[in-house]
């Protein structure tokens, strides 16, 4: 079953990425990047009006829904098991899978590009942006990863698999990589659970490298809400729960205009 995710009111006909898409040519696109950058800094407002549908005005929580997103017919959920996959990682997503049947957790979808993660949105079709953690194209080269959220925990779990293009010291996989997952992890529930938010602070301790290959949990879950500013922690463990690699605390500041 396809599980889509919604995140609030519909984008106006007139939507970020129609004006990215327009044109088609380098300098539209790079002037209409830097237009919404310009509009996103004065509104003090956050990545995610371009991750999602939330625009100004709207309500602040997505949800998971079980329908078929319109825009996301035809495009790949690599969120799925590929052959790239590691035992372990397959046994961690059936066991997160299992856990979604009384419905106390969804699975995310994951596209190649932020575009195709909102729903209804009319823009399609093909794009030079990538979607950071999903822009290499051949399986297991990169980050494979798995969302699962927790709405009354306010937690999110990424069970994910570095590939050997992610290299930092020899054979291991690199810290910045490891921030990319812990922010991705902590971002996402953060914008579960109360809508679009920017990355604000991200602290984070390495406690042990992690193999390129191995399977690895990051575990996150929003502390507090105090006004626009949502506190999370998260730690990256092995599959097995026996090795610690990172803790974290992250802040994510929700939109001015919610
Ligand atoms: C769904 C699945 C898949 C989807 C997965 C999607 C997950 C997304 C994960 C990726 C996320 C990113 O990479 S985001 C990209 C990286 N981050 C950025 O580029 C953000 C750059 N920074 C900014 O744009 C801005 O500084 C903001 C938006 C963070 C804050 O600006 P602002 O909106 O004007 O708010 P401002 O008034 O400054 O601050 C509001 C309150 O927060 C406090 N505050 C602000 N910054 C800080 C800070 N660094 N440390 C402490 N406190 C801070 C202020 O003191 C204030 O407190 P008080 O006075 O109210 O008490």
């Amino acid at each position: 079953m396809y599980v889509g995710v919604t995140w609030g009111t519909r984008a106006p006909a007139k939507s970020t990425s129609d004006r990215l898409s327009a044109g088609g040519n380098d300098r539209h696109t790079s002037a209409a990047m830097l237009s919404i950058c310009a509009r996103h800094t004065r509104g003090g407002i956050y990545l995610c009006n371009y991750l999602t549908t939330q625009r100004a005005g709207g309500p602040a929580p997505c949800h998971v829904s079980t329908s078929q997103p319109s825009l996301s017919k035809g495009h790949r959920d690599y969120s799925l098991p590929n052959a790239s996959w590691s035992q372990n990682l397959q046994d961690l997503y059936n066991k997160y899978q299992e856990l979604t049947k009384n419905g106390d957790w969804k699975r995310l979808p994951s596209y190649n590009t932020s575009v195709h993660h909102r729903e209804g949105d009319p823009m399609d079709g093909e794009r030079e942006n990538r979607l950071f953690t999903r822009n290499l194209d051949k399986d297991g080269v990169g980050l494979e990863y798995c969302m699962f959220y927790n709405k009354a925990e306010k937690r999110m779990v990424c069970i994910f698999q570095p590939g050997p293009y992610l290299e930092g010291p020899p054979g291991f996989l690199h810290g910045g990589c490891t921030a990319t997952m812990i922010d991705s992890t902590a971002g996402g529930g953060a914008v579960c659970t109360v809508g679009p938010v920017f990355t604000a602070n991200l602290n984070i301790d390495y406690r042990n490298p992690i193999l390129l290959g191995s399977t690895a949990i990051a575990d996150s879950t929003v502390e507090k809400v105090d006004g626009r500013k949502v506190y999370t922690r998260c730690t990256v463990r092995g599959h097995d729960d026996k090795v610690v690699y990172a803790e974290a605390t992250g802040l994510f500041i929700k939109s001015s205009n919610l």
